[in-house]
């Protein structure tokens, strides 16, 4: 993990929410949640079920519209742009239910993820062979690059649907990285995966951030995983933010431990006996 340089000026974040405030009928999912990622982060982005960590997700890459708030991006606003405009600004994510194409295989499914890349104009239709072909050339190159990083290589031509779960997980994230983000959102990347699956995948999420730059969001139920890899997080409880920090101290905060564990837990997990 990087250690902060304390002499640095404060960066700009990547990412700043302000305010965020989103409902579903009567439910407020969202109560005015504010959020700073920096460059070269991994953000933990944690909570209970149901506390509005998919839904933060859903309003930062435009799937959602914030009924109030601002989503800063690079210091733009991007409030309530389409996912596609949000997509073309660098930022890529994975979703909590596998989202490939069935039928396909591992390597059609990735080479999906250039398509923010590919630019189809009716003058490179008119040269098809020149440039079409030089283009193809280019998003095979790195689609070949991300399989040799994420270690693919051996399944490149299997259905997607035939391998197993941990791989799948492995695909899709192949998949978001092909489209060369500067801003990486995984919503539980390690769902459903074995412990071997998770240091697997946690050392592809570091790699990614050490070794292609990318500054990534992680929304993960696994405490070990976050406390290992993340470098700051942020905890979600009905909708709001009730700690943020450094990983371990976050995650012991008392009124953590009592979002997770309910009232008389923590107070025993506190050592308090009445
Ligand atoms: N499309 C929707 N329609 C209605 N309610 C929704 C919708 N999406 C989310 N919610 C509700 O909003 C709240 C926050 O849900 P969200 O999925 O953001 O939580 P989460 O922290 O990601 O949960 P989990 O860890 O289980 O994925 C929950 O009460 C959920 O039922």
């Amino acid at each position: 993990m990087r250690a902060p340089d304390a002499s640095a000026p404060p960066a700009e974040p990547v990412l700043s929410c302000r305010g965020i405030e989103r409902s579903f009928g009567g439910l407020k999912a969202l109560k005015g949640v504010d959020v700073d990622v920096f460059k070269g982060e991994i953000f933990g982005l944690v909570g209970p079920n149901g506390s509005g960590k998919t839904t933060m997700v859903n309003v930062m890459t435009g799937f959602y519209p914030a009924e109030a708030g601002h989503v800063r991006l690079l210091g733009e606003d991007v409030t309530n742009l389409a996912p596609h405009a949000i997509a073309g600004r660098g930022v890529a994510r994975t979703f909590q239910n596998l989202a490939l194409f069935k039928g396909m295989s591992v390597l059609d499914n990735i080479l999906v993820g250039r398509h923010t890349h590919m630019k189809p104009s009716a003058l490179a239709t008119l040269f098809y062979w020149v440039w079409a072909q030089r283009e193809e050339l280019a998003h095979r190159r790195i689609v070949e690059e991300i399989i040799d990083f994420m270690q693919l290589q051996d399944i490149r031509d299997e259905p997607v649907d035939v391998i197993p779960m941990g791989l799948q997980k492995r695909v899709e994230l192949a998949r978001a990285l092909v489209a060369e983000p500067s801003f990486l959102i995984l919503d539980e990347p390690m769902a459903g995966m074995n412990q071997e699956e998770k240091e697997y995948i946690a050392r592809f999420i570091l790699d990614a951030r050490d070794e292609r730059g990318v500054t990534i969001l992680l929304i993960e139920h696994h405490m070990d995983v976050v406390t290992a890899i993340c470098d700051r997080v942020a905890v979600l409880s009905y909708g709001e933010i009730i700690a943020q920090g450094e990983p371990r101290s976050a995650i012991a905060d008392p009124k953590v431990v009592k979002a997770y564990l309910g009232e008389r837990a923590a107070r025993r997990h506190a050592g308090v006996t009445a």
